[in-house]
């Protein structure tokens, strides 16, 4: 054990990966919210501008919500944030299923219109409204992070391994790269099984998701490794059995969230009942 706080037990493993468990799915959202903040305003203290990967689902969407109820916000230089996405559903701008969407509704329309964020700076996924198939979307989002790649040179064939790849991404120094869990332990759209798992380059789209809907565009493992922290937010005890696999280094086609890894930490916050059965550490 190490480095627990009030109403949080925390577990350091000997390389880079926390653990931290909260009571429930609001005081993680809340506590995630916190830590989020803290780590922006920590990063803007050293370099700008700071790159954040959000994810959808549950806890993800409450975590934003928490961030926009915090009296923190105005402490944070939000010209100096850019904000993209680890995964979308491929639906039409607007729709109140896309990531996008409930994202904006939760905190990022607010940060616009009163808090500086400059829209330019909010970086959704295509969906059918610009594009005709997940894999357009996927190849302009691609696109988009190559272009915000300040410190990637050279040609990126999508051919490389392990941390080959690591290194010569192009995509933007993610400073955290938020991912929610489903109860099968996929993260972004990366699901059991499916080819995504296996994609090279940065994105890829997605045919036949287990969770509707089935089209969707989502980062490649690749991409997802390449982030300084990796935080995976998971509540619920339809998901112990996943985190438990994962934190024991399940196999990644069986459980994809046990492929999701930080080049500097990978953080697991979670509540109690997603925690449930794993053991202590
Ligand atoms: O469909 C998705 O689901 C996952 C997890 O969602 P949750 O509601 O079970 O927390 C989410 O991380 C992903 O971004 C989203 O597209």
């Amino acid at each position: 054990m190490s480095g627990s706080t009030s109403g949080a037990a925390s577990r350091q493993t000997p390389g880079v990966r926390l653990v931290v468990v909260h009571p429930d799915k609001e005081v993680l959202a809340q506590a995630a919210a916190a830590r989020l903040l803290t780590r922006v305003l920590d990063v803007q203290s050293v370099r700008s501008p700071v790159h954040v990967v959000l994810t959808g689902g549950s806890v993800g969407i409450a975590t934003l919500a928490a961030v926009a109820a915090s009296p923190l916000v105005p402490a944070v230089d939000w010209s100096g944030v850019h904000l993209w996405w680890g995964d979308e559903r491929f639906l039409p701008d607007g729709d109140p299923d896309r990531n996008e969407t409930q994202a904006r509704e939760a905190l990022l329309d607010g940060l616009v219109a009163e808090h500086g964020l400059p829209a330019a700076n909010v970086h959704p996924m295509p969906g059918p409204t610009s594009v005709a198939t997940p894999e357009e979307g996927a190849a302009a989002y691609a696109d988009l992070l190559r272009e915000y790649s300040g410190e990637y040179s050279g040609e990126y064939s999508g051919e490389q391994t392990g941390e080959q790849s690591e290194e010569a991404v192009p995509v933007p120094a993610f400073d955290v790269l938020l991912l929610g869990m489903g109860p099968d332990g996929h993260v972004a759209s990366l699901f059991p099984g499916h080819d995504g798992l296996a994609a090279r380059g940065t994105t890829t789209g997605v045919h036949g998701s287990p969770k509707p809907p089935p089209e969707r565009v989502s980062l490649t493992f690749d991409a997802i490794r390449s982030a300084r922290e990796v935080w995976v937010v998971a509540a619920g005890a339809e998901k112990a059995e996943q985190v438990a696999a994962a934190l024991a280094d399940g196999s990644v086609t069986e459980v994809p969230a046990a492929g999701a890894v930080g080049q500097a930490r990978t953080l697991w916050l979670l509540d109690a009942q997603a925690a449930a059965t794993t053991p202590p550490r």
